[in-house]
């Protein structure tokens, strides 16, 4: 179910990387290199598999954009949340 609007800005005051625009979750994350984001993109990509939940995603170099949305509800959604949450223990493990 898509969530309104003052659920997800509540929702993300627990998840400082990210903002919400254009109907999605939007991060972007800075590696030192290609391989550090490389090796975090497998990682998020079997969190991805797990959840069964996908991000439209972009990597140039040793940046990461990542929109999070659920196609099927049009909007945001727990699922996005849910993923939000994993990629960030694996991108600031040291936030937790
Ligand atoms: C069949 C399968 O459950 C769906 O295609 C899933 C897979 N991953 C997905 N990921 C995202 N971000 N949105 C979806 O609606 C979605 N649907």
């Amino acid at each position: 179910m898509k969530l309104d609007d003052s659920t997800i800005e509540k929702r993300l005051l627990h998840l400082p990387d990210w903002d919400y625009f254009d109907n999605a979750l939007h991060a972007e994350f800075e590696f030192e290199n290609f391989k550090d984001c490389f090796s975090a993109m497998s990682r998020i990509a079997f969190e991805c598999e797990a959840l069964n939940h996908h991000p439209d995603w972009t990597n140039v170099y040793n940046v990461l954009k990542i929109s999070l949305s659920t196609h099927d509800a049009g909007g945001v959604t727990d699922k996005d949340f849910k993923l939000a949450q994993a990629i960030e223990r694996i991108v600031e493990p040291e936030d937790e």
